[in-house]
């Protein structure tokens, strides 16, 4: 089995740390309902999520209607609205991976989060979690001029941790491992994430079907 050193572990929150879907469902048929429209299911959000919430918006819309009636723009502030209030309902870490995310930092490996979620909604979801205190970096899809897949995010989140070496990006979907692989970070995918494609088609460098299995794949640097 080959191992992944590192002194950084950068991870995605929505689909790799947290079960978000259910909320992010109810947030987006908020926004459906909101403006008359048919509701989306469960399994299409949870296929509709990693660009963001502006991109969770627009293909709300497109599974639901025609035409430019709305815009994602005009719509967001609904949704951020009722997501704001209601992110943490039903989300809930996925299985391992407090035990997990305890292991590295026991070991001394520094741990940030690199979401495409606006900043100021995941503050209070990793607070509510019970993880805010692991992380020693955490940014947000507008804290930066740029996002995931731009290799800029998770290298700029990186630069914001403590001490130097080796960063390896645990995430779930095509944002995720594009930038990780522009980035030149070694990308590990979870298989039970939000991805629109099979994970192994994206072609990481790891799949796991477990976030325990990190513990023996990644070695501190
Ligand atoms: O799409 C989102 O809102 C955020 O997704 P991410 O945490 O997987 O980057
Ligand atoms: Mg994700």
């Amino acid at each position: 089995m080959s191992l992944f050193p590192a002194q950084k572990i950068v991870f995605d929150l929505d689909g790799t740390l947290i079960d978000s879907a259910p909320d992010l469902h109810a947030a987006t048929n908020h926004v459906l309902e909101h403006i008359g429209r048919k509701t989306v299911t469960l399994d299409q959000v949870r296929h509709m999520v990693g660009y963001g919430a502006l991109t969770l918006i627009k293909l709300g819309l497109e599974a639901t209607g025609d035409g430019d009636e709305y815009t994602p723009e005009e719509l967001r502030p609904v949704f951020l609205d009722y997501y704001g209030k209601n992110s943490t309902a039903h989300t809930r870490l996925f299985d391992g991976a407090l035990d997990m995310l305890q292991h590295f930092r026991a070991a001394g490996v520094d741990l940030a989060i690199c979401t495409n979620k606006p900043f100021l909604l995941t503050e209070p979801i990793l607070a509510n979690l019970g993880l805010r205190d692991l992380f020693s970096a955490v940014s947000g899809g507008d804290s930066f001029d740029f996002k995931k897949p731009d290799p800029r995010h998770i290298l700029e989140t990186a630069s914001q941790m403590p001490g130097e070496g080796p960063i390896v990006m645990v995430g779930d979907s095509r944002p995720d491992i594009e930038a990780a692989r522009a980035a030149g970070v070694p990308a590990i995918a979870v298989s039970f994430g939000y991805s629109q494609t099979p994970v192994h088609e994206l072609a990481p460098d790891r799949v796991i079907d477990s976030l325990a299995e990190l513990k023996t794949l990644i070695t501190p640097a």
